[in-house]
């Protein structure tokens, strides 16, 4: 089902309104994006049910949470809810909040869901502690398997890092990543980093005020030039394409495009043919009219012009095209200075050097 989830909800509090009329997809992971106050959570409440307005409409999957004449109430509701803080029973083991979650969803999970579930989140290890002898990673990833217990048709997940230190961070993430490929129900995934939508998201929802400012595919918004995502000293496009060889001798690996070209980035340890995402940032990116011959840098790609624009008094942020059948886009961040002298218009020819490349998964 392409548009599974339907919400439409009108909130008016003395200082802050909320207006969404969403169509969201039924599968992946769609981030709810925006900036401290933006109403990401209030949102999130408004799906579970544990906020109510009036004249709101909710329907997942084609059935009806919530309209004119129904409010499911939050325990009915099949969803799943992480928080910021795992709110995990401390008197119980990791294996009986997990159990209690199956409880819960008056079903009884079987053994291979169950196990499909540990492995996905990594587990296995942990199910006979409590919450007390777990990091505040593991807590959350336990959380996330006791959620998907229940066996909900959505999982909401609130900041689900936002608790944890960098480096559990970089710990869960992996975890995370698979949460797109692996669950075939949708996942709505409160954010205000865009590392982390980067990452995990397939969709985004960029909330400003209360509003939509836009919806769309992760690749499609980071490379807008009128969105916060290009105005962020780290603005980035992502790229997609499967992996073609490996060079041992100089620890490189090649990355086909989708759509044509190639890049070369540090060894990754993906197959063969395997599909992966990077990321490029804009500030890494740097323009030549002619294709460059002896550099340093070994990614270059032609690509066109799409649109320009100043981001601040010394810089120009350019969209290009590296294939128009595969809608491939870099952004390029510029000296205004170089801009000028190149005389850069948009439709120009290009090549796009890369100088740095982050892989994504
Ligand atoms: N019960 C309430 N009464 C009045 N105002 C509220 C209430 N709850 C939230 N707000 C206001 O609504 C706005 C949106 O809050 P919300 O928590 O949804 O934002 P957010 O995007 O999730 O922010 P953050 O990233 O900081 O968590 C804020 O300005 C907040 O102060």
């Amino acid at each position: 089902m392409s548009n599974a989830i339907h919400a439409r909800f009108a909130l008016q509090y003395p200082e802050f309104a909320l207006n969404v009329d969403l169509e969201l997809p039924g599968r992946g992971v769609t981030a709810l994006f925006g900036h401290s106050g933006s109403g990401k959570t209030t949102l999130l409440r408004l799906i579970a049910g544990l906020q109510r307005v009036t004249n709101g409409y909710l329907a997942v999957n084609g059935q009806v949470w919530q309209d004119d004449q129904l409010f499911m109430p939050t325990h009915r509701r099949p969803l799943g809810y992480v928080f910021q803080e795992a709110s995990l029973f401390p008197h119980l083991t990791a294996r009986e909040n997990v159990r209690y979650g199956m409880k819960r969803a008056g079903r009884v999970m079987n053994q291979s869901a169950l196990n499909d579930t540990v492995e996905l989140l990594g587990i296995a290890q942990l199910l006979d502690r409590r919450p007390h002898q777990l990091s505040g990673g593991e807590r959350q990833r336990v959380a996330i398997a006791r959620a998907l217990a229940l066996h909900p048709a959505v999982l909401l997940m609130d900041e689900p890092l936002a608790a944890l230190d960098l480096q559990r961070k970089q710990e869960i993430l992996p975890y995370l990543e698979r949460l797109h490929t692996a669950l075939d129900i949708p996942v709505l995934y409160v954010s205000h980093s865009p590392d982390e939508v980067a990452r995990l998201a397939d969709t985004v929802v960029l909330l400003e005020r209360g509003q939509v400012r836009a919806v769309g595919s992760v690749i499609e918004l980071f490379s807008r030039l009128d969105l916060t995502f290009a105005q962020d000293q780290d603005a980035s496009a992502i790229l997609t394409g499967t992996i073609l060889n490996h060079d041992a001798q100089y620890g490189l690996t090649r990355i086909g495009l989708n759509g044509g070209g190639r890049l070369m980035v540090t060894q990754l340890t993906q197959s063969i043919g395997e599909a992966v995402r990077v990321r490029v940032h804009a500030r890494d990116v740097s323009l030549a009219l002619d294709e460059p011959g002896t550099s340093s840098i070994v990614n270059i790609l032609p690509a066109r012009v799409i649109e320009l624009r100043e981001v601040e008094p010394a810089h120009v942020l350019i969209q290009l095209e590296i294939s128009a059948s595969e809608q491939q886009r870099l952004l390029a961040r510029i000296t205004r200075y170089s801009c000028e002298r190149l005389n850069v218009r948009s439709g120009q020819a290009v090549f796009a050097q890369v100088k740095a490349v982050a892989l994504m998964d």
